[in-house]
């Protein structure tokens, strides 16, 4: 479905990625780990088009991005780190933001029924439409960027730091939010982040990204006896091992 091979991105003297090869299947959900500054951010950007990579093809379904970008970003959803709601659109005008825009742009009334459906899927009633960004706690934001990522019935859906910022237990709602929304629509998802509580509840495979390339792709089941001794590290944050710490 999503076909990333022989991925370069330097900025100046700085080789953020180095040859990144990742194949990612249709219906899958894959999460993205590694360290800060290690280049995921970059990897996802290359991937929607936001960041043009120096070598390498990045392609959806056979075609390549660069090519069929509008195509490809018309059946993509995202939720940012922090939700990254508009503060002066109501709930439901930001869960509709793209359905109220573009050339596939509903009228209103079909908006605001797909956003209050969309919202109820996430688990918040009606009466949450008509309030703003600012009115919710940071656990209902995500809910609300969630619907959003999801308001146009996406195929790929990219999940950047989805529980950044949220208390544990709020945390688990979301993954388990995230899974099983992801797995009901059959989209492929691809999700960055640190949080290895949502790496166990969202990953059918796991890529570990170091040194600009991909260290270790496998199933999660086996992220936890593999001997690669920086996933190891990684997944148990131990600050002894080969990936270097700055103290
Ligand atoms: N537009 C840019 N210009 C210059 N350098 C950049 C640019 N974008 C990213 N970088 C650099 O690329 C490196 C990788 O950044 P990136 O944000 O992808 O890391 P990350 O793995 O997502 O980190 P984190 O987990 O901390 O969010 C960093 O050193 C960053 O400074």
């Amino acid at each position: 479905m999503i076909e990333i091979d022989g991925l370069k991105k330097s900025f100046g003297s700085k080789h953020v990625l180095r040859g990144v090869n990742l194949h990612i299947a249709r219906g899958e959900s894959l999460v993205v780990i590694g360290g800060s500054g290690t280049g995921k951010s970059v990897l996802l950007k290359c991937i929607l088009g936001l960041v043009r990579p120096d070598t390498g093809t990045i392609a959806v379904n056979g075609a390549p991005v660069a090519e069929t970008r509008e195509a490809f970003l018309s059946r993509f959803g995202m939720l940012f780190q922090g939700a990254a709601l508009f503060d002066s659109l109501s709930v439901w005008q930001n869960v509709a933001f793209r359905l109220l825009r573009g050339p596939e742009r509903r009228t209103k009334e079909e908006a605001r029924k797909t956003a209050v459906e969309k919202l109820a899927r996430v688990g918040l009633g009606p009466e949450v439409a008509d309030l703003f960004p600012a009115e919710l706690s940071g656990g209902m934001q995500k809910r609300v960027g969630l619907a959003r990522a999801i308001a146009t019935d996406p195929t790929v859906i990219f999940f950047d730091e989805p529980t950044t910022g949220l208390d544990p237990i709020m945390a688990g709602v979301i993954n388990d939010l995230i899974n099983s929304v992801v797995r009901e629509m059959g989209a492929t998802a691809i999700t960055i982040t640190h949080d290895m509580s949502s790496v166990r509840a969202i990953a059918d495979k796991v890529a570990m990204l170091h040194d600009g390339k991909i260290r270790w792709h496998g199933p999660i089941d086996e992220m936890d006896t593999t001997d690669d001794p920086y996933v190891s590290q990684f997944i148990h944050g131990r600050a002894e091992g080969p990936i270097a710490a700055i103290r």
